[in-house]
């Protein structure tokens, strides 16, 4: 029997090794295995972004472990970090019986992505609860931190060394930045459209995001855009960034910073489709590209994350 209370850190999870790719990728596909076109493709992505451990396992691994230091600091001895994935070990179901193998008997569900989908952050918070409740913990989630104003300050912080960045790199590859009409473009992954009919707050808080970091940080000349859609018939969220790096071109757009606001690590969505896909995109568009750098560990994110949990143990019970 514990007294501590129990913080499930979920996140998606990505592959151990390269022979793991097949395997993860049935997981993402509830259990239907990917074509050999599909596999290679993943593999493909992987092997370009990969130097030995995969960035967002590094990544993970070091926002729990910070999480808990912060915890500490803020409230000794009162939580205790569990890690949940959403596709690869330990699973979701496997961090929360960890903390029953502990006697932990109250836990609080959070989620490293900011904005709620009933297809995203929903599903993570099911399933957790689910396993919690067969176990007899009682649980509580923290269903989006999109808002929180240390989750701003740290984006905000970030696209304005962005755009310095991408001031440098105007300045290199066009040997002039005056006059230089530039967009920010903030981007998430998008979702099937049929989140649309769901009344899905997703795309609002996406927004909503945007809008705050573009104020703080004084940008004016913004807009969203997707990123990532699936390989999947169905129709996905658009426009798809690079359609918008084509529309921007078009409008005589010669930079733009992309601000991935949705993800929060190094991952594939950003070291591979932002940084080497996009990137050769826009270069081929001639336009400069920059992205502004991920949160990862980021004290103020952590923060954010801490207060949420903090928040969130008040709907617990008095144990
Ligand atoms: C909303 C959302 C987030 C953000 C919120 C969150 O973080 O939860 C996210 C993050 C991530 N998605 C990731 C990887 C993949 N997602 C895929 C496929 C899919 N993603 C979806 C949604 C999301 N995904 C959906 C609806 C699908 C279709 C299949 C399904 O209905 O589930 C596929 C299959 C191939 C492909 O389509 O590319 C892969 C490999 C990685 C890990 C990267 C790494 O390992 O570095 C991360 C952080
Ligand atoms: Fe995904």
């Amino acid at each position: 029997m514990s007294n501590r209370i129990g913080v499930l850190v979920m996140s998606y999870g990505t592959p151990q090794s390269m022979d793991d790719i097949e395997a993860y990728y049935t997981h993402i596909r509830r259990g239907h295995a990917p074509t050999p076109e599909l596999l290679e493709e993943l593999r493909g992505r992987y092997e370009a972004i990969v130097g030995g451990v995969f960035p967002l396992r590094e990544n993970t691994d070091r926002q729990v472990a910070t999480l808990q230091d912060k915890l500490e600091q803020v409230a000794p001895g009162r939580y205790v970090c569990y890690q949940g994935l959403k596709h690869a070990h330990p699973l979701i179901e496997e961090g929360v019986q960890a903390m029953a193998a502990d006697g932990i008997k109250q836990a609080i569900g959070i989620v490293l992505a900011p904005h709620y989908s009933v297809m995203s952050v929903g599903s993570y918070l099911k399933r957790a609860k689910e396993q919690a409740s067969e176990l007899g913990i009682e649980f509580t989630g923290v269903e989006s931190y999109h808002l929180h104003p240390k989750l701003v300050a740290a984006l905000t912080e970030r696209v304005t060394d962005g755009l310095q960045k991408l001031a440098d790199t105007v300045r290199a590859e066009k040997n002039h930045a005056e006059g230089v009409k530039t967009k920010v473009l903030f981007s998430a992954h998008s979702l099937p459209e049929k989140i649309r009919e769901m009344n899905d707050p997703y795309e609002k808080q996406l927004l909503e995001t945007s809008e705050a970091v573009a104020q703080a940080a004084g940008v004016k000349d913004w807009q969203f855009t997707w990123q990532s859609a699936g390989r999947t018939r169905e129709p996905w969220l658009g426009p798809d960034i690079l359609e918008t790096f084509r529309t921007l071109r078009e409008e005589g757009y010669e930079a733009a910073l992309v601000a991935p606001i949705g993800f929060v690590s190094d991952h594939l969505e950003v070291l591979y489709d932002l940084d080497i896909e996009a990137k050769a995109f826009t270069a081929e568009l001639g336009m400069s590209m920059e992205r502004i750098a991920m949160l990862n560990s980021d004290p103020y994110y952590m923060e954010a994350l801490a207060d949420s949990i903090a928040e969130a143990a008040a709907n617990l019970g008095n144990a």
